[in-house]
C-alpha cells in the first residue's frame, strides 16, 4: 500500500521541470517523460492499482486531459467505468458545468448529467463511489469544480488522487473529500 522510497524516486525523476510554461514564473512539471518511462508508469500504476483495489469505488473520474491517462488505465485495472471531466464545450449529452480559476488562468469543466448512474446512483440505489483523478494539483481549483461537479449530479467523490501535489500552494486547504497524492513537492 505505502510506496517505497526506491519506486517513489522512479516516479519522481521521470517528471521533468519546464521553467517558465506556459508563462513566465511557472515552474511546468511535465509527465510526458513518466508515461515515455515504461518502469516509472508501471511502477505508478502498480501502486495505485493496490491502494484502490480495496476501496470498492463505481467509477473512476479523470479530469481533462492528464487525468485521463491515469485514470483510464486504473479504471481498467480496476475493473470499472471511467468517466471524463471535460473541459467546457466537449460533451454531447447534458451537462452540468463549474467554473473555476487556476495557476495560469480560469476555466471551465463539465461532467454528463448521468455520468455516474440515473441522479449519481449505482443498480443498489446508493450514489455511486467516485474516486476522481489527475496528474497535478496546484490551487487546487480545477479539482475542486471537479468535486463539486460530482456531488451535482448525486454522486460520492471518496477521494481525489494526484500523482503530484504542489504543496507549498494550500490547494488542499478547502477541499470537501480526503485527498491522496503520490508525490508532495514542497
Ligand atoms: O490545481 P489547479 O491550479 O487547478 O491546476 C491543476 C490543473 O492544471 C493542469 O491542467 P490544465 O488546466 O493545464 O489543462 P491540460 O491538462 O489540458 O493541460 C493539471 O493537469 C490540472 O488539471
Ligand atoms: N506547475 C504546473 N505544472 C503542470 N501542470 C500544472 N497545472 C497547474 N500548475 C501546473
Amino acid at each position: 500500500m505505502t510506496l517505497s522510497p526506491e519506486d517513489k524516486t522512479i516516479i519522481l525523476d521521470s517528471i521533468r521541470d519546464i521553467p517558465d510554461f506556459p508563462k513566465p514564473g511557472i515552474v511546468f512539471k511535465d509527465i510526458t517523460t513518466l508515461l515515455s518511462n515504461a518502469t516509472a508508469f508501471k511502477t505508478l500504476m502498480d501502486h495505485l492499482t493496490e491502494r484502490y483495489l480495496g476501496y470498492e469505488l463505481d467509477y473512476i473520474a479523470g479530469i481533462d486531459a492528464r487525468g485521463f491517462i491515469f485514470g483510464s488505465v486504473l479504471a481498467d485495472r480496476l475493473g470499472i467505468g471511467f468517466v471524463p471531466v471535460r473541459k467546457k464545450g466537449k460533451l454531447p449529452y447534458t451537462t452540468v458545468a463549474e467554473k473555476y480559476s487556476l495557476e495560469y488562468g480560469f476555466d471551465e469543466v463539465e461532467i454528463h448529467i448521468d455520468a455516474f448512474g440515473e441522479n449519481g446512483c449505482c443498480t443498489t440505489g446508493e450514489p455511486s463511489k467516485v474516486l476522481l483523478i489527475d496528474d497535478l494539483m496546484a490551487t487546487g481549483g480545477t479539482a475542486k469544480a471537479a468535486v463539486n461537479l460530482i456531488d451535482k449530479v448525486g454522486a460520492h467523490c471518496v477521494e481525489a488522487c494526484f500523482i503530484m501535489e504542489l504543496a507549498f500552494l494550500n490547494g488542499k486547504e478547502g477541499f470537501s473529500a480526503p485527498v491522496y497524492s503520490v508525490l508532495e513537492i514542497e
